[in-house]
């Protein structure tokens, strides 16, 4: 079995030009959310596809807010399913 150590390259920071400059299997290998080789996900282009039709979705549909002025608290919990330690909790109205 190989474990790949995904804490190693700094991981809750937003750097998307960390996937710069890459090519081929080296940036195959760089983002790795459905696994990769032949357990990897079968469904990922489906997944992919449905979140953001389903992002897109609700932010076509709904005007969002956070419930004050506190930035909303991102840190992660234990679970298999990444839950955040304080539930997100945002008041949305239907847009007309
Ligand atoms: C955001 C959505 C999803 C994420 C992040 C995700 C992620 C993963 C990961 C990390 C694995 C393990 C890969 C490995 O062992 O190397 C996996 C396996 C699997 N996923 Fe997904 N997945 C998602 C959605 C889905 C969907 C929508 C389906 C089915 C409709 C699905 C079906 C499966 C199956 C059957 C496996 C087991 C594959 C095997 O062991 O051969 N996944 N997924």
């Amino acid at each position: 079995m190989l474990i790949v150590n995904a804490w190693s390259e700094d991981p809750e920071s937003f750097r998307p030009e960390r996937f710069e400059g890459l090519e081929g299997e080296v940036k195959a290998y760089n983002f790795i959310p459905f696994g990769r080789g032949r357990r990897s996900c079968p469904r990922a282009g489906l997944a992919n596809r449905v979140m953001g039709l389903a992002l897109a979705t609700l932010i076509q549909s709904f005007e969002w807010e956070r419930i004050s002025e506190a930035e909303v608290d991102l840190t992660g919990g234990i679970g298999l399913t990444m839950p955040k330690v304080k539930p997100l909790e945002a008041m949305c109205k239907a847009r007309e």
